[in-house]
């Protein structure tokens, strides 16, 4: 790869961020005004542990999307929310194609409850799956402390954020078609900016991108093992009355890596249902609605997403 396809992003502490140590929870700030991403380390946190739990995650969710496509298909709701999703049903990152990627979605309310989207074989291994959406959901909490802290705002972020709220927050666990096989299903994701707060996700193979406006150009986002990368969404852009940047990204296919499927993770916090934010198309809006309309737009066919700023939060690509 060469480097100056590579976007730069600054690597932050989670245990300084969590001991809000002021040098750490300025670059932190830096980073979600100019970039929307940063990678993270958990190195040397109470919650170090986290990141074995997400591989150990991510490792039995690999033998499960082995299974045969009838077996999977069980576990498909009619929900964007919950269970399996099988590749093709949104857009994809080529023009006029649908996406190439299956997942599986475990809702915070819901797994916490009853555990319910879990495929069988793996209630013997709830508690790996319980810590990693655990540990995820305090990693981006204590985040949005810290930029609490930084923006001082008339309501603390984490506010929107209750226990006692019912909130869109779900774990992702994600399969990315070979590309030398056959593309008639689909090709990547397609870009857009995440709906959420912030977004956990961990991935060790390259294929994410990220939009810089400056150049107007895509940039890869490197994967560096042991390392989380952190962006944020568009309820966090809202609710900061637009001062941090819900950055644009993509997935696409990678030369050299055809024969290799591509597996991620991701934790997306969400804020309670009944929040509300004027959004990049000047309308208030709760935020289960807003991701009703994400959906939806994501969704659409490329020349109906074109048509507003919902899929891209009004950041150029287009
Ligand atoms: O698979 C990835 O690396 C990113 C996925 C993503 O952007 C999303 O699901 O919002
Ligand atoms: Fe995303």
């Amino acid at each position: 790869m060469d480097k100056t396809d590579i976007a730069h992003l600054e690597v932050l502490s989670f245990a300084k961020l969590a001991s809000k140590d002021q040098t750490e929870l300025n670059k932190l700030l830096e980073a979600c005004r100019k970039q929307g991403f940063f990678y993270l380390d958990l190195a040397g946190s109470n919650v170090s542990h986290g990141l074995h739990q997400r591989l150990k995650a991510l490792s039995l969710m690999k033998d499960w999307f082995d299974r045969p496509d009838e077996e999977k298909m069980k576990l498909h709701k009619d929900s964007v929310t919950n269970g399996y999703k099988p590749p093709g049903t949104l857009s994809g990152v080529v023009k006029h194609m649908k996406d190439g990627f299956e997942n599986i979605k475990l809702p915070r309310d819901n797994f916490l409850g009853t555990g319910d989207s879990l495929p069988e074989v793996f209630k013997n291994d709830k508690e790996v799956f319980r810590d990693d959406l655990e540990i995820s959901h305090g990693v981006t909490l204590t985040i949005l402390s810290c930029l609490s802290d930084l923006l001082q705002p008339p309501v603390r972020l984490e506010d929107y954020h209750q226990e006692n709220m019912s909130s869109q927050s779900t774990m992702m666990y994600f399969r990315y078609a070979k590309q030398c096989a056959d593309k008639s299903s689909g090709v990547g994701h397609n870009m857009h900016t995440d709906l959420g707060t912030l977004t956990l996700l961990y991935c060790e193979q390259w294929g994410l991108q990220v939009y810089a406006q400056a150049t107007d150009s895509w940039k890869y986002v490197q994967p560096r093992p042991g390392l989380y990368v952190v962006n944020v969404g568009d309820a966090l852009r809202f609710l900061s009355g637009n001062d941090l940047l819900s950055a644009l990204h993509r997935v696409v296919p990678v030369p050299g890596h055809e024969s290799e499927y591509r597996y991620s993770t991701a934790y997306f916090l969400r804020p309670g249902n009944e929040t509300e934010f004027r959004t990049s198309e000047n309308t208030v809006v709760s935020a289960l609605n807003w991701h009703d309309q994400k959906y939806n737009v994501f969704k659409a066919a490329h020349v109906e997403q074109e048509k507003n700023t919902i899929l891209t939060g009004g950041i150029g690509a287009f």
